[in-house]
């Protein structure tokens, strides 16, 4: 199971890199590296159990940010009310957004990210909805649409496997400036 000490941190060349295609069928090492990132999102996301193993919680984590220059990430979005099911749940491979929304979505209070130790405030500005197209474990191939949290973070996952952070996309001299007609998402 991944601990913090795991997460590759800002500076380390491998979270500015294109990471390469994953090839079918996974390798048990993919496998693994599929399960050990859900793992690490499902625990972050228990109270108990993200304080025991002092984590950070997230709901996404790409292959880099353990250090693999791959093209996987997890994805843990959980459903509002807790009993629901999640709103998207998946490890994501060779993901590409195949379309995207013309208006903007962002995050009202900015975004995190596992391997960024400070804060960096400010709105990041991405697309409110896209369809992502990305094979799951098993080699299936999935064509989602997407709209808002979900859209949010999957495009900040997929930022990871193309070498590029969240604070890229803040803008420098108005950070809580978005584009207009942005979707705020809470
Ligand atoms: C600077 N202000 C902020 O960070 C920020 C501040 C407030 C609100 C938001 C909404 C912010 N923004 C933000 N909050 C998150 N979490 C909210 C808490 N949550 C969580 C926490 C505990 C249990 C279960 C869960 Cl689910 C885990 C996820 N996650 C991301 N991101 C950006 S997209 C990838 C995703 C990620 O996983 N980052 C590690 N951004």
């Amino acid at each position: 199971m991944y601990l913090m000490k795991d997460i590759t941190r800002d500076g380390n060349p491998v979270l500015r890199k294109r990471a390469a295609k994953v090839s079918f069928p996974l390798s048990d090492e993919d496998q693994k590296l599929a399960k050990d990132m859900m793992k690490y999102l499902e625990v972050s996301q228990d109270p108990e159990l993200c304080k025991k193993y002092k984590l950070r919680a997230g709901v996404g984590l790409a292959a880099p940010q353990v250090g693999v220059s791959k093209q996987m990430a997890a994805v843990l979005v959980p459903a509002p009310d807790e009993d629901e099911k999640p709103l998207f749940k998946d490890v994501i491979i060779n993901p590409v957004i195949v379309s995207e929304s013309v208006q903007y979505g962002a995050l009202t209070e900015g975004e995190g990210c596992l391997s960024v130790d400070k804060d960096v405030p400010g709105y990041v500005p991405r697309h409110d909805r896209i369809t992502l197209r990305y094979q799951d474990v098993n080699g299936e191939t999935h064509k989602v649409r997407l709209k808002h949290y979900p859209a949010i973070v999957c495009q900040h996952e997929i930022d990871h496997l193309h070498g590029v952070l969240f604070y890229d996309h803040i803008n420098k001299d108005q950070p809580f400036e978005a584009p207009a007609d942005t979707v705020m998402i809470s």
